[in-house]
């Protein structure tokens, strides 16, 4: 039985109210003179999974990155539920290709659980709870790297939720992965979702989303084209370029 993660939050913080945890202001972004997200209004953690979809160069992992803040947009504003402060770690991110230290799994997690600040006495009880969690207790003395896609994207995610943050950003995190993998990434993800993590998900696998999301924000060329609960989505998109996209159509 996994552990909960959630009772591990360092400060005791309470969980995030009702407000969503983002809202997002009109932002844009452009590179080299193009624009890559043009106007995007919407809010993100309104339900317990969101994912957002869109075709390739939409723009969803620029928006990601503009969230956990590893980018300024050109205008606009990213906002949060909470309070300005000083802790960074209430927003997490886990890439398509998770950057792993070449040490074991468990001194990836040490490492980073540092970083999140947390003392030393409290780090081995908490890695423990990690490990459990991702079903990787067996492979703690394991280096990082020698671990198969499956169970290094599972050490990214627990490593991103040992900062209990309360939003938690995954882009394509079962990318490469076989069924067996992906579904024992869902299921952590389903677990983190109901331990109250609200989870903002970027994927290409329809089926996922429709297995986990509750709303879907669908990006084209940069632009909101539609935010819907998931089942109206997949059921009667409201949007063209949804329709087109859902259809498995071409739109240029
Ligand atoms: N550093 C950069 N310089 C120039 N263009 C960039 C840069 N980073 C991203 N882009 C462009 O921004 C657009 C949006 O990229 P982004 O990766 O956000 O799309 P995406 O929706 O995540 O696509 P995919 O589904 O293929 O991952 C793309 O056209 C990409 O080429």
């Amino acid at each position: 039985m996994a552990e909960r993660v959630i009772p591990l939050r360092p400060d005791g913080r309470p969980r995030p109210g009702p407000r969503p945890p983002v809202r997002l202001e009109e932002v844009s972004l452009s590179r080299r003179g193009r624009v890559i997200l043009d106007g995007v209004s919407a809010s993100l953690g309104l339900s317990d999974v969101t994912a957002i979809l869109g075709p390739n160069g939409a723009g969803k992992t620029q928006l990601l990155r503009i969230i956990a803040g590893l980018d300024a947009p050109r205008s606009g504003r990213v906002e949060f539920a909470w309070p300005p402060t000083p802790d960074k770690h209430r927003v997490g991110l886990v890439l398509q290709r998770p950057v792993l230290l070449r040490r074991s799994v468990r001194a990836n997690l040490d490492h980073a659980l540092r970083q999140y600040g947390i003392s030393r006495k409290d780090r081995p009880g908490r890695i423990a709870e990690l490990l459990r969690f991702g079903e990787l207790s067996g492979l703690a003395a394991t280096p990082a790297r020698a671990l198969s896609g499956g169970e290094q994207q599972r050490l990214a995610l627990v490593r991103a939720l040992g900062a209990a943050p309360d939003l938690l950003l995954l882009d394509e995190p079962s990318a490469h992965l076989d069924p067996r993998s992906t579904a024992a990434i869902e299921t952590l993800i389903r677990r983190a979702a109901d331990e109250g993590v609200r989870i903002v998900l970027v994927t290409h696998d329809r089926s996922q989303a429709r297995r986990l999301a509750s709303d879907v924000l669908f990006l084209h060329a940069g632009r909101v084209a539609e935010q819907t609960p998931a089942r109206r989505f997949f059921d009667r998109p409201a949007s063209r370029e949804a329709k087109a996209y859902l259809d498995g159509d071409l739109l240029l």
